[in-house]
């Protein structure tokens, strides 16, 4: 359907949309980029990537405190207990061993010495922290992956003084008769790997980092780079030419003669499709003659190869419209969608000849030119297609508000308002219902949804809002 007589619903046309970007991307290419590479969140894993190594990679203490043997440990009535001390194990020291009958300090990350089988956090000793105590001196920076445990003594008894001095690895630790005075131990504080975070505990080797069709979330890159993994291989993002038309039109920065004005189209819709996690190229095409805009289309396709072309502009009732006259022919279709701003629209297919371009085809979303239109049809229309073809694209959030005005809308339209929130739930529009009023867009939170058959809202009418990108909610 292409009358204008016929207006099609906002669902009809997201169905239109839906697909056509279906058909334009639903094979898309993969690449495998470095970790490292700013901007993944949002991307789609192209593959199923396995644990190489366990997380964590060793059996570490969770507390700062002394790692012992349950069977060593004989608390009287009060819950105390003394230990000699073996020495003490920081984060990043390699293998140690706790000899029979004794402790040793291990700071939060340290390996858990052999032999032992729980950590008992310093506060349950009389000491009840490390603060006071001189412990062993880091390892020579050189060579941090050789870092040994050190065996140290107190100068006695430790938990009197809390002064810990180090001493050269010891024959015998236990000669200097240091002991480590637990207190207030309960059942609990002696069960078998109490405060020991073992190897393979949160991630085992082998387990599923991602699998394919996966969304790159921070927390997964955090996974990823735990576990090593430098590279992951994502499906290609939908790449998408934005083309902003008019002759009329010119680029910030350059000087307006009479009538002409800024391209704002270019980094509006850019912008929009960015967050929908879109790969985005613009370019204006700034012709009134169809044959001309082909051309540069063209061109622009064999430069850029997207999946989809997003135009603004050019096609409605005009002497001069550009994307209409250009592409009509070409099997994309025009008509109207029953809502406001964004009432003319166009879709469809179109095979571009570029030797470097294979099939599918390429897909084609040409939005009204004004700027009001543009940033709606996205919300509303763009949007929700885009999600619904199993992209990255997050769906529109809706949240209930009440209107304290008195609105009218036409019957027939759904009208999307410019609001922004007074309080919790409560919203006021912002600039009137033209398509032209971009400042008042930028001022609003939200697009009030009256719906087609929905004329007088009285004030206190509770309706449904679309949060802009960037807005959230009040409160
Ligand atoms: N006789 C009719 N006239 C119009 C109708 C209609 O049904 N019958 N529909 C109106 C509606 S609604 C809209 S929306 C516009 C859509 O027109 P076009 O898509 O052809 O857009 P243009 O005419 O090219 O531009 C409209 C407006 O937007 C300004 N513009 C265009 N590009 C940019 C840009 N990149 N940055 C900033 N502003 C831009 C342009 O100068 C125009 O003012 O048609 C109505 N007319
Ligand atoms: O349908 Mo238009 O987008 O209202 O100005």
């Amino acid at each position: 359907m292409s009358s204008d007589s016929q207006r099609a619903s906002v669902e009809t046309h997201i169905q239109r949309l839906t697909d056509v970007l279906g058909a334009a991307i639903s094979s898309r290419a993969v690449e495998t980029v470095q970790l490292s590479t700013s901007g993944l969140v949002g991307r789609l894993a192209a593959e199923t990537l396995t644990a190489p190594i366990p997380l964590p990679g060793f059996d570490n203490s969770q507390m700062d405190g002394f790692a012992v043997r349950i069977h060593d440990i004989t608390p009287d009535d009060a819950g105390r207990a003394a230990l000699p001390l073996a020495g003490a194990v920081a984060a990043g020291s390699d293998h140690a061993e706790l000899p029979p009958g004794a402790a040793m300090a291990v700071m939060t990350g340290a390996p858990i010495p052999e032999g032992a089988d729980l950590v008992i956090p310093v506060e349950k000793t009389t000491a009840g922290s490390f603060d006071h105590m001189e412990l062993p001196e880091e390892p020579e920076p050189e060579a941090p992956h050789h870092r040994k445990h050190r065996f140290f003594g107190y100068k006695a008894p430790l938990l009197m003084s809390t002064e810990l001095y180090q001493t050269e690895p010891a024959e015998s630790p236990l000669e200097t008769g240091t002991s480590v005075e637990f207190l207030g131990l309960i059942p609990a504080d002696l069960e078998p790997g109490r405060f020991i975070r073992r190897a393979g505990s949160d991630i085992a080797v082998g387990d599923t980092l991602l699998e394919q069709g996966m969304v790159l979330t921070p927390a997964r890159l955090g996974v990823l780079a735990a576990c090593g993994v430098t590279e992951v291989t994502l499906v290609t993002r939908t790449k998408v030419l934005v083309l902003s038309t008019g002759d009329e039109v010119r680029t910030p920065g350059s000087v307006l003669r009479p009538g002409q004005l800024y391209d704002a189209n270019s980094s509006l819709i850019a912008a929009t499709l960015e967050t929908f996690g879109c790969a985005v190229e613009t370019a204006r095409v700034g012709t009134d003659d169809p044959s001309w805009f082909m051309e540069n289309l063209e061109a622009l396709v064999a430069l850029h190869h997207p999946h989809v072309i997003v135009t603004a502009g050019g096609i409605s009732k005009g002497a001069y419209e550009v994307v209409r006259q250009a592409l009509g022919s070409r099997g994309v279709e025009f008509g109207s969608v029953a809502q406001q701003p964004g009432g003319p629209q166009g879709w469809g297919l179109i095979h571009v000849e570029s030797p470097a371009r294979e099939d599918p085809p390429l897909a084609v979303v040409a939005l009204p030119g004004n700027p009001v239109s543009c940033a709606v049809s996205l919300e509303t229309l763009v949007r929700p297609a885009l999600a619904a073809v199993g992209s990255v694209c997050p769906p529109q959030r809706r949240v209930k508000v009440r209107v304290d005005e008195q609105l009218s809308s036409p019957a027939g339209l759904r009208q999307f308002r410019r609001v922004r929130f007074t309080a919790e739930d409560v919203v006021e529009t912002v600039g009137g219902p033209s398509s032209h009023l971009l400042g008042s867009l930028a001022q609003a939170d939200a697009l009030l949804e009256i719906l087609e058959d929905d004329t007088e809202l009285a004030p206190g009418t509770v309706r449904e809002a679309i949060l802009l990108t960037g807005r959230k909610a009040h409160g």
